[in-house]
């Protein structure tokens, strides 16, 4: 299907007539591969529809004149039982014709809809996701794929009616009168032109408006969702946000309404010069059979083909302005589905082998568009098989970029990433993602069940009870699910609540305790041979955090992993610890090699460490008091300093803010602990609301 639907699609709006016609032909293809049935009957009925009115009106003819020349019943009945099956056909078949566009409809758009989502997840990258006019490609190809190629079929299928109906009062009409077929048909060219017109200006008025449509969908999704209630309310951003809303819907309403007003002024002028027409014909059949130029019958047929030739070619022109305009639309859902994905997958992909050797990074360079700066330099790095490498480094120093790249969510620019010395460009996405478990810092809640929210992390390993709560210990959230109203089975949402629903049926979490579901989903692939993790825990409090990492390296002992996290006590275990400073790896060694070296690794560990104070408590004891100084308060934690606890490694993460809960999380509250027994769960029970 796809061969057959060619490369027009990105001609997008400036299309030619041969591109139009391969758009159609490909809206045919569809519609006849979602619904066969519905198509062919759809084209009987047209048949019908199309002929009916010329035989009811010829049919009108005879009885009229039968009845005028004083004809007998037994030649006016079959005329008149004749005339009642087409007046019959003409009340059933529009009935007939509605419910097999239904049909139609819901078989094409079942079709459109599922190769309009193949086709955006097929793009294993995410460069395009990120590009502002591929949302608004998207929007309309969303908006196509509900209306355009049924139009299209549609308007071909009424074009085709208005046509046989149109032949068959032309030659009516010529037999009547040949000038009142030129006056009829000329009176209706003007209106052709213009119908066309004003299509592809709506189609133009619909793009030119994406932007503010879009942005009007934004402001007023912020309004209503829960995610950004919280702010909103605390930072009364509401009257703010419906203004933005409001202008932006003012702008759309403001192009639509200038569009609504031209089609009001050119439709009413040719709307005038048609009846102005038809007045006239009539007024030239009346004097003619007054004349004696023409019967009674000829006077009604004349008048049923005046009035069948205007609203044929209205139908045909009206028609083909909305297949016009619908074909136009449909481009946009053809340049989606028929785009390239902006992440080439290889023609003749090389075999991904389990991870013997280690990952290299070539000269890497990478920035996120030709008009950004460079966010990686350079990165010269090898990750050995069986260890921890760690990157640290200030905000924006490319970090979570890089793990990207290993994820092959992007290509570098330049350079280039090995996999024992595969080339990642040289490798299906797919297998490469299906020897890597990530967690990433803006990690997504899923509306699920907690059941779900885990199992995400591996399909292929399907709902098994067990890997799942095996999962959730490691993430030290087991007991937090248990706990739950339905257990494992509650649903992590309130949003699909109505008021019939079981108000026990579903809770939301806190954010540590979404945080660590987002590890348990990422621990159902503790087995795979890279296992990611970026800011697995920055919203965890410390004493969990120590358990977590701690945790991890037990569990992931042997087996390579890339961990991120700006609580450099948590990584000073890890085998290479990588310090990144403004996409260049300034300084790498062990956690003892660069504090010996006295560089920025030593100096940022130093002042996380100068968070803790030694005091000597009111018993004259040496305590530690360890002061976690984070943006929403300060947090106090007692015990002795020995090597080893978390309580030396530094201050809590500054981001361990309140930030609202939002679907993708950027940093979470410090979570409630799970209190669970193994080497994870620490903290008391988690909020559930
Ligand atoms: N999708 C994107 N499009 C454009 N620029 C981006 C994108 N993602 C990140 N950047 C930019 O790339 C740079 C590096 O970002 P990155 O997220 O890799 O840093 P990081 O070291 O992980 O930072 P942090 O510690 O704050 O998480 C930043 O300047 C950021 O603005």
């Amino acid at each position: 299907m796809r061969e057959a639907e060619g490369p027009e699609g990105q001609e997008g709006r400036n299309a030619g007539v041969g591109s139009l016609f391969r758009r159609g032909q490909v809206a045919g293809e569809l519609a006849w591969r979602a619904q066969p049935a519905a198509v062919a009957g759809s084209l009987v009925v047209v048949l019908l529809m199309g002929v009916a009115p010329v035989a009811a009106a010829w049919l009108t003819k005879l009885v009229l004149d039968g009845l005028a020349g004083g004809g007998g019943q037994s030649g006016l009945l079959p005329l008149a039982a004749a005339l009642g099956v087409a007046g019959l056909a003409l009340i059933v078949l529009p009935h007939v014709s509605e419910y097999l566009n239904g049909q139609l409809h819901r078989g094409l758009q079942r079709l459109i809809y599922d190769r309009l989502f193949r086709a955006v997840n097929a793009d294993p990258g995410l460069s395009r996701f990120e590009n502002p006019s591929f949302h608004d490609e998207l929007r309309l190809a969303h908006e196509a794929g509900q209306n355009a190629p049924q139009q299209i079929v549609g308007s071909s299928l009424a074009i085709c009616q208005g046509i046989l109906t149109l032949l068959g009062f032309i030659v009516t009409l010529t037999v009547l009168s040949p000038v009142m077929v030129v006056i009829v048909i000329a009176a209706a060219l003007p209106s052709a032109r213009v119908q066309l017109a004003l299509s592809r200006r709506r189609a133009d008025t619909m793009w030119g408006i994406s932007s503010n449509t879009r942005r009007q969908i934004f402001f007023s999704a912020l309004l209503t969702s829960p995610d950004a209630a919280k702010e909103v309310r605390l930072f009364s951003l509401g009257d703010f946000l419906r203004s933005r809303m409001l202008t932006e819907l003012e702008t759309v309403n403001e192009a639509e309404r200038d569009l609504d007003r031209r089609t009001l002024h050119s439709q009413g002028l040719l709307s005038l010069l048609g009846a102005a027409v038809a007045a006239g014909g009539l007024f030239w059949a009346v004097l003619t059979a007054i004349a004696g130029g023409l019967s009674v019958g000829d006077v009604s047929v004349f008048v049923a083909a005046v009035a069948g030739v205007q609203t044929a070619l209205t139908l045909i022109v009206g028609q083909w302005a909305s297949a016009h305009n619908a074909l136009l639309m449909f481009g946009h859902y053809l340049g989606v589905v028929q785009a390239d994905p902006g992440l080439p997958a290889p023609a003749e992909p090389t075999a991904l082998p389990p991870l013997r050797e280690g990952i290299e990074l070539r000269d890497v360079w990478f920035r996120y568009d030709d008009e950004h700066p460079w966010v990686l330099r350079g990165v010269d790095l090898f990750i050995p098989h069986g260890q921890a490498v760690a990157l640290v480094g200030l905000n924006g120093a490319g970090k979570s970029t890089l793990v990207k790249l290993l994820c092959r969510l992007y290509d570098p620019v330049r350079g280039s990433i090995h996999w024992d010395g595969v080339d990642l460009r040289d490798v299906h996405p797919d297998d490469l993602r299906a020897r890597l478990g990530a967690v990433f810092q803006d990690y997504m809640s899923y509306d699920l069940t907690a059941t779900e929210n885990i199992m995400l992390g591996d399909l292929t390993a399907g709902a098994d009870p067990e890997l799942i709560r095996t999962a959730a210990r490691r993430a030290g959230i087991h007991d937090t699910l248990n706990d739950l109203p339905r257990g494992y089975d509650t649903l992590l949402s309130r949003i699909f609540f109505g008021d019939n629903d079981d108000r026990q049926a579903g809770v939301t979490l806190s954010g540590g305790q979404w945080q660590r579901l987002a590890l348990a989903r990422a621990l159902m692939r503790h087995h795979r041979d890279l296992l990611i993790l970026d800011e697995p825990s920055s919203g965890l409090d410390a004493e969990a955090e120590h358990a977590v990492h701690l945790g991890l390296r037990q569990h992931r002992a042997g087996r390579t992993s890339v961990l991120i996290s700006h609580r450099l006590g948590a990584l000073r275990d890890a085998d290479l610890i990588i310090v990144l400073s403004e996409g260049k790896i300034t300084e790498r060694g062990s956690h003892s090699e660069l504090m010996a070296l006295g560089g920025n690794y030593a100096r940022l560990f130093s002042l996380q460490a100068s968070g803790y104070e030694l005091t000597p408590d009111p018993a004259g004891e040496r305590t530690a008091r360890a002061v976690f100084s984070g943006g929403g308060g300060v947090a106090v934690q007692e015990g002795r300093p020995e090597r080893g606890q978390h309580m030396q490694d530094g201050p809590a993460h500054p981001g361990g803010r309140d930030e609202p809960r939002t679907t993708q999380h950027r940093g979470v509250l410090a979570g409630g602990g799970d209190g669970d027994a193994d080497p994870f769960g620490h903290g008391g029970g988690g909020r559930v609301t």
